[in-house]
Parts: C-alpha cells; sequence; structure tokens
C-alpha cells in the first residue's frame, strides 16, 4: 500500500477534488427518498399538488447536481488512474533500466512485461472501482442508518442488521477468493513465459518437430489459467445470485416490518418508501464494494509484484567517483579477478590478470562457454567481480559512476540487436550528436555499404530487432553504431563471425586507423580474426592457459595450438 500510496502523493489535490464530488453523488442519492417521502405524506395525503410540485423541481435540482456528481467523479478518477498507470510504468522501466542480467533473470523477462503492463493495469482498474465503489460505502451505511434512525427507531435496527449481514458476507467471500485470484496470477505469468517462448521460438519448434509438444505445454498453461479464471467466476455468480435474493429478502421485510409500525402509527406511508430505498441503496452499494473487494487481492499480487521489482536492491549499484578523461596507456587492467555467477557452483572467470593498452589490440579466444563474453560483461559492468579488481584509468569499477563508465566504451554485442526505426536512429544509439557524414563514415569503416544502396540510404527502415536484415548486415550496423562513438575502450564480442574472410579483413585494416588511440578488445573464435593482435589471451575454463603473440602462442601454448591447427592456421591441420 506504501508503494501506491508514493504514486498517488503527487495527486493529492486531486485526489480530494474527486473524493468531494463523490460525496456530492452519495449525498444526493440519500436525499432524494426523503423527498419521495415528503411527496407522499405531505403532498399526496393532504393533496397539495403545489407542494408536490415544488418537492419535484427540487428532486429535479438533487438529481442533476448527483449525477453531475457521479460524472464528474468518474471523468476525475480515470484521470487520476490514468496518471498512476503512466507513473509506474516510468518507475518500473526506470528500474529495470538499473538491473544487471541476473536481477533480470531473477524476475525474468516475462514476468518483467506482465507486472509493467498487466499488473499496472489491474491496480489501475482496482484504484477507480475502489473510489467509485468502495469509498463511498461507508459513507451511504452511515447516513442511510441514521435516516432510517430518524424515520423510526426499529426500522433502523433492521437497516443496521442487515448491513451487518451483507458485510459479513462481503468478508468471508474476500478472503476466498484471494486465494483463487493469487493463483490465476501464477498461471498468467506462467502464460506469459510459454507464449513468448513459443513465439519467438516458433521456427525451431518447427525445425525440430516439436509443434504437438508446444501446443501441449501452452494448451497445459491455457487450461489452468482458464480453471482458475472459471474458479473466480463460478464465485462471482453464485455472490450475485444470492446478494439479488437477499435484497428481495430485505424489501420483503421491510414491507412486512413497516406495514405493522404503520400500523402501529409510528410511521407513515411515504416513510416505507424512503426506508426501502435507503436499504437498496446501501445494499447496492455494499454489494458493489464486495465485488471490487474480491478483486482487491489480485490488485494487492499485483502490487506487491510491481513494489518487489521497484524496491529490488540491483546487483549493482553505482560509486560515488567520477572518471576524469586520462591518456595513461593503460586504460583497463584486470587484477586477479574472479567471477562466479550467483546461481552457479563454481568461478566462471578465474584469477584474470592483464591490461588493455590504448593503441593496442587485444584478442580473446577460446572454446565456447570459457568465459569470452562474461570478461566484456564484467568491462561494462553489467556484473561485479567477485574477487579481486577491474580497474578502468586507475579506478576500480565498482568506485565508478556506470554511466561515466559506459560513456567511455564502445561496445559490439555477441547478438547484434537493432532496434525499430531507421539505420540513422540506430547508428546514432552510438552518438546522438553524430551528423551523416559522421555516420557514412561509421559505416564505410564497418564495410556496410550496403545502405547506400538501401530505398532511403540512411532513413532505410530497420524492422524491429533488425529482423529485415541478415545476420552479416546486421553485425556490420552494429560495429558501424559503436564506431559512432569516441570511445577509450572498443570490445567487439565475436563481432566478426558472420563475415566472410574477405570482409573480415577489410574491416580489421580499416578499423586499425579508426581507433588507433583506443584499446580494442576483439573477442573471437576464429585465429584468422587474431592472428595479428597485439595480445592474445587464451581462456580455458574461466582461466588465462597464455598470454602473448600468435607466433609465441603457437609455441608456447597447446591450448592455443589445437585452436589454430583445428582451423588449418600455423600448422599442419
Ligand atoms: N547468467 C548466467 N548464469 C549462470 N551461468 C552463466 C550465465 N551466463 C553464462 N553462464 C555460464 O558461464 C560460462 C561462460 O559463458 P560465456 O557466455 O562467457 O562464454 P563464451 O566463452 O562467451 O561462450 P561462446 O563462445 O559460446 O559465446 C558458460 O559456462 C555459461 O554456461
Amino acid at each position: 500500500m506504501r508503494t501506491f500510496l508514493r504514486f498517488l502523493k503527487p495527486y493529492r489535490g486531486l485526489c480530494l477534488l474527486t473524493l468531494l464530488v463523490m460525496a456530492l453523488d452519495v449525498a444526493g442519492a440519500l436525499y432524494l427518498p426523503t423527498i419521495v417521502a415528503d411527496m407522499i405524506n405531505i403532498g399526496v395525503a393532504g393533496g397539495d399538488l403545489d407542494f408536490i410540485l415544488r418537492k419535484g423541481g427540487l428532486m429535479l435540482g438533487v438529481a442533476l447536481v448527483s449525477g453531475g456528481g457521479t460524472l464528474m467523479g468518474c471523468f476525475l478518477c480515470a484521470r487520476l488512474s490514468a496518471r498512476i498507470g503512466r507513473d509506474m510504468r516510468n518507475a518500473l522501466y526506470d528500474k529495470s533500466l538499473t538491473f544487471s542480467a541476473s536481477d533480470f533473470e531473477g524476475f525474468g523477462t516475462g514476468s518483467m512485461i506482465t507486472r509493467t503492463l498487466n499488473d499496472v493495469n489491474v491496480v489501475q482498474q482496482a484504484f477507480v472501482w475502489s473510489v467509485q465503489m468502495v469509498l463511498p460505502v461507508p459513507l451511504m451505511c452511515v447516513i442511510g442508518v441514521l435516516m432510517a434512525f430518524s424515520i423510526d427507531h426499529v426500522m433502523g435496527l433492521l437497516l443496521i442488521g442487515i448491513t451487518l449481514v451483507v458485510i459479513l458476507g462481503a468478508v468471508l467471500v474476500t478472503r476466498r477468493a484471494s486465494a483463487i485470484f493469487a493463483r490465476a496470477q501464477r498461471f498468467l505469468d506462467r502464460i506469459s513465459v510459454v507464449v513468448r517462448e513459443n513465439i519467438t521460438g516458433a521456427r525451431v519448434i518447427r525445425a525440430f518437430n516439436k509443434a504437438t509438444g508446444e501446443a501441449g505445454r501452452m494448451r497445459r498453461s491455457f487450461t489452468d489459467y482458464a480453471q482458475a479464471a472459471i474458479q473466480a467466476n463460478t464465485l462471482f455468480f453464485v455472490l450475485e445470485s444470492l446478494a439479488i435474493f437477499f435484497l428481495n429478502l430485505c424489501v420483503v421485510a421491510i414491507l412486512w416490518l413497516g406495514g405493522n409500525r404503520i400500523g402501529g402509527g409510528f410511521m407513515e406511508i411515504g416513510d416505507i418508501t424512503a426506508l426501502t430505498e435507503y436499504a437498496v441503496l446501501i445494499l447496492f452499494y455494499v454489494m458493489m464494494a464486495q465485488m471490487v473487494l474480491m478483486l482487491l487481492p489480485r490488485a494487492k499480487v499485483c502490487l506487491e509484484r510491481i513494489d518487489a521489482v521497484l524496491s529490488h536492491r540491483p546487483e549493482i549499484t553505482d560509486g560515488a567517483g567520477s572518471l576524469p578523461q586520462t591518456e595513461g596507456e593503460a586504460v583497463c587492467a584486470f587484477q586477479h579477478a574472479w567471477f562466479r555467477f550467483a546461481d552457479a557452483d563454481e568461478a566462471t572467470l578465474q584469477d584474470l590478470d592483464f591490461v588493455l593498452r590504448r593503441g593496442q589490440t587485444t584478442a580473446i579466444i577460446g572454446s565456447t562457454g570459457s568465459g569470452k563474453s562474461t570478461i566484456a560483461k564484467l568491462l561494462l559492468r553489467f556484473h561485479d567481480v567477485t574477487q579481486g579488481a577491474i580497474c578502468f584509468d586507475g579506478a576500480d569499477l565498482r568506485t565508478l559512476r556506470q554511466e561515466d563508465l559506459r560513456q567511455r566504451i564502445a561496445y559490439v554485442p555477441q547478438k547484434a540487436w537493432l532496434f525499430s526505426g531507421t539505420v540513422a536512429e540506430n547508428l546514432r544509439h552510438g552518438n546522438p550528436q553524430a551528423g551523416e557524414e559522421d555516420l557514412r563514415h561509421a559505416l564505410a569503416v564497418a564495410q556496410a555499404g550496403f545502405v547506400d544502396s538501401l530505398p532511403g540510404g540512411l532513413q532505410a527502415r530497420v524492422e524491429q530487432g533488425g529482423r529485415n536484415f541478415s545476420g552479416g548486415q546486421k553485425q556490420r550496423l552494429a560495429i558501424a553504431r559503436a564506431l559512432t562513438k569516441r570511445a577509450d575502450l572498443y570490445i567487439f564480442d565475436d563481432s566478426f563471425s558472420a563475415l566472410d574472410f574477405q570482409t573480415d579483413a577489410a574491416l580489421r585494416r580499416a578499423l586499425r586507423q579508426e581507433v588507433a588511440g583506443s584499446a580494442v578488445l576483439i573477442i573471437a573464435q576464429r585465429v584468422s580474426t587474431i592472428a595479428h593482435a597485439d595480445q592474445i589471451i587464451v581462456l580455458e575454463d574461466g582461466r588465462a592457459v597464455g598470454i602473448g603473440r600468435h607466433e609465441e602462442l603457437l609455441e608456447t601454448c597447446p591450448v592455443y595450438r589445437e585452436i589454430a591447427q583445428s582451423q588449418g592456421k600455423g600448422g599442419e591441420s
């Protein structure tokens, strides 16, 4: 609840106005039966047409004010809820930007999407309904019962009895509903994961003839959710029938007891109309509130899930240190760095100790799963080392602001990811200030001349994820994007793998001049890509089993020799 109040706080004024307008609505609804009672008791009984017309005019006025209150209340409430929803989504998104990869894994990407879209929606809906249907209930009950007492104390007691029974029923049903909705929410999360997996991996599923098995898995998760939804709807249906039955029972009780009280001379005939109206109004509001209260546990679960994200302490937190620009030779240094994933038993990287120097190219080679990409992630501070340190310009990464650090690094990820938009927009992710000439230059260095032949050139459309480009084209665009940025360290994580040998060689030649004043880290699988590097680090099971130049390593490092030989480089393959 504290989370919700935090989002409500900026709109205190709007909240107050909404409550006042809602109170107007309730007051009008309760005043109308009193006017009707007067019309019957005085106007009809005394044959006073003038009185009836005057009261009729008053009724019209009250109905208009009350109706206006209802309309205004709905409008203000919708406005308030839309703003709160927007703020919550922004907060969730901002928070997600501070998450490391393992923070994300902790929540799950599917669940993060459900939390940002569906959960916020549920909270918004619950808020609107609560303000419109739950908040007026205490006012309606108290004023309604007081009005009934002012007519006749026995009828007042009857109304109290009815109200208490209905409230008790509401509490019991809400408890039961809470468990069902919590379960439904878990199933919805599961659906989101399964659907996501199946849609993104549709081609793989078909290629492996797994469609039937996957369809079964999808069907099971849909069925689980449907069953929980049916259970919840059954509860609604039973409750609604019982509510209407009980409402009619109450009207009968009022007419029967009211008839006796009129017979006894304690009340007048018009009063029974007012009492019936009070009872119907109270019951209607309590029952509507009950329906809403049944949805509240679901909203509570959603709010807790939103809160879990917002209050999650990211694995990586900003240090306070600034990162002044130096032209020192050692851009980055691994100092006996170790790293273990939170859910792994063994360290993925062990005792790495090397320096990335300005003007030099360092390459990392090793078998798949040896920890190459993890090194890049540590440099970008997507994770923190578990032992030892990594320094940038002499400062421990953990003492720096992440934004400052990443400002100084240009990174080409292993999986070239492009955003929907134009080619130019994608390239400017590297440097928003880059002019058209800069972009063309970056494309030329990245050997991405194909952009010129695209319709629109730099303004050519890029679909989500860059799906309208081939793997090699995406890689070249991702490289060009990194090159639009002036950085002290360029990281290419397996970025040349989808390029043919000729393009690979041409790109490396062009790159050498382009990034001459920076440190370059190339992660690669092909020896030909890295053979000319100033320093090659051979990685095996997270350990550096060899550091040196190509020729040295061929002599001294059996693992490197084996890799080279298997690729037909530097030995008899
Ligand atoms: N989020 C994670 N949680 C636990 N273990 C992980 C995680 N990410 C990677 N690993 C493990 O860490 C090891 C190193 O992974 P990494 O991606 O760095 O390897 P790599 O050498 O880049 O492989 P490739 O050449 O196939 O890209 C692997 O054994 C992998 O299973």
